[in-house]
């Protein structure tokens, strides 16, 4: 436990709760970014920011919050998208600049436990938006005030969002960033997640214009 007191001290504070514990470089596969830490108040994990590039207040900032999805992230489940668009995000932001928020919110917000009884549920015949209703969780339990906290934190002003997600961009209306643009991430569809994508698009307003479900 002696290296526990360096690890959880902070080193920046701002705002109502955005907590900096640590920075460090990240080289990676798709260039080198900067790495944060950020506790949170409501998840046991930190959220992380991954920069690349400088960040200037002045123009807009290429930015993607993405909620964690340990099967999609780590182990290449073909049941979402979510390691593609990942993998995705952090290409674009290597060749183009940008910002990846990475949120602790695995499962929309509900847990990994949680997610994995949907989709028992969901093997049953239910879509992931009725197997949460039928657990007792909103289909959608997340909100984005943190991934604002931190953008905020890191002096971002104007972003190019890069979502399918109208929830994500609607969660910037009373902050100080403006959503200057819509940057698409649409994953080519496979059998596995089909009719996941569908139920995202008609029954959680999901932008898909390009691919076909
Ligand atoms: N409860 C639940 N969560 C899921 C299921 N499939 C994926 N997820 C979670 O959904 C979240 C998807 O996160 P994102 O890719 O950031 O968000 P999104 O809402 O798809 O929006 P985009 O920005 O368009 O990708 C992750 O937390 C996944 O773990 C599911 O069937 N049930
Ligand atoms: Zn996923």
């Amino acid at each position: 436990m002696k290296n526990a007191r360096a690890i959880t001290m902070t080193v920046n504070k701002k705002g109502n709760g955005s907590i900096s514990l640590v920075r460090t470089k990240l080289p990676t596969k798709h260039g080198n970014f900067e790495m944060y830490a950020y506790k949170s108040e409501f998840y046991q994990f930190p959220h992380i920011a991954l920069v690349r590039g400088a960040i200037d207040p002045e123009n807009a900032q290429n930015v993607r919050i993405h909620s964690e999805c340990m099967t999609g992230d780590l182990f290449g489940s073909l049941r979402c998208e979510c390691g593609e668009q990942l993998n995705h995000a952090l290409k674009y932001f290597g060749e183009e600049g940008g910002i990846l928020v990475y949120m602790r919110q695995e499962g929309r917000g509900i847990g990994l436990v949680n997610k994995m009884h949907t989709y028992n549920l969901q093997d049953k015949g239910y879509n992931t938006r009725e197997a949460n209703v039928m657990l007792g969780f909103h289909q959608d339990a997340r909100n984005y005030d943190e991934a604002i906290e931190i953008l905020n934190d890191l002096g971002v002003k104007r972003i190019k969002l890069m979502t399918n997600n109208p929830e994500k961009i609607k969660s910037f209306k009373d902050s100080a960033i403006d959503v200057i643009e819509r940057i698409p991430i649409e994953m080519p569809p496979h059998d596995e997640n089909k009719g996941y994508l569908k139920t995202k698009k008609i029954e959680m307003g999901h932008i898909f214009d390009s691919i076909k479900l």
